[in-house]
């Protein structure tokens, strides 16, 4: 068995035992249920720098990342630097994250938040709105048409924005639909951890200009943010460059800069 599956296999057991104990009715008394959430698409749109900046602790490929720092204090440095929108991991087993982690940034700043999970069931869906979120991913390594198609329609009432994420041609091709606001190419194989921008660049003309395109994972220079911007790209996100620094907010401060420059 490959990791994601064995992600996707502890997920689904997770979220059926979390189903039995947290009914929806409680997740919906959250009083972020009637908060409005902020459109990241839109953001990324208007923005000439795209960064979208990644809380992320450890990682299955990189072991531990950062343990020492409080995801407060992340994310407003994050959102002092300037970025478009934060990611929250909320995967505890493989990330050493929670959704406390993503409530606690949701109180913490106003910025955009995505709920950076392995979604499956509608369910993490409704936590995700009540935990803060404005955007959820989708995988498309993990998901097929039909359940692509019923997860962001169920975002999208939830009036969330949908990041839907491939990695190759085929899971490109089968996840085109309206009910997708932007489209994540991943540069790094979730099967095997290959990271190579080269993907992004690849799968950039595939993808219709009504989406927002978005190249994740592997990024550490601003140069290589230049040259992916030619290709149509309007988000960055980045994790482990700004994470494994004492200070991922001033770290993301300087990239912003220098990319600005
Ligand atoms: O730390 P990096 O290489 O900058 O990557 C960030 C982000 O793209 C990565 O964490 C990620 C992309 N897609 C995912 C899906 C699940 C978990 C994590 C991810």
């Amino acid at each position: 068995m490959n990791i994601l599956d064995k992600i996707i296999a502890d997920k689904r057991r997770e979220v059926e035992l979390k189903k039995s104990l947290i009914p929806v009715s409680q997740l919906e008394k959250s009083v972020l249920f009637e908060r409005t959430s902020i459109s990241l698409a839109e953001l990324l749109r208007k923005s000439d720098t795209g960064i979208i900046a990644e809380h992320k602790r450890r990682s299955p490929s990189k072991s531990v990342i950062n343990q020492d720092l409080n995801v407060q204090d992340v994310a407003k440095g994050y959102e002092e630097a300037g970025v478009s929108g934060m990611s929250v991991l909320t995967d505890g087993k493989y990330f050493g994250g929670s959704l406390e982690d993503l409530l606690y940034a949701r109180a913490s700043v106003e910025i955009p938040l995505l709920r950076k999970e392995f979604i499956i069931d509608e369910y993490q869906l409704l936590e995700a709105k009540a935990y803060g979120a404005d955007v959820i991913l989708l995988i498309a390594a993990v998901l097929d048409r039909k359940q692509i198609k019923t997860l962001s329609e169920f975002a999208k009432n939830l009036g969330l924005d949908v990041l839907l994420e491939v990695h190759n041609e085929e899971e490109l091709e089968k996840s085109i639909m309206s009910s997708l606001d932007m489209l994540g190419v991943n540069n790094r194989n979730l099967k095997t951890f290959e990271v190579s921008t080269d993907t992004s660049k690849e799968l950039s003309e595939k993808i219709p200009s009504d989406f927002v395109k978005v190249s994740e994972s592997g990024i550490s220079s601003v140069e290589v943010i230049k040259d992916l911007k030619n290709y149509g790209f309007e988000g960055f996100l980045i994790g482990e460059n700004f994470m494994k620094t004492e200070d991922p907010g001033a770290s993301a401060k300087e990239f912003i800069k220098k990319l600005k420059a």
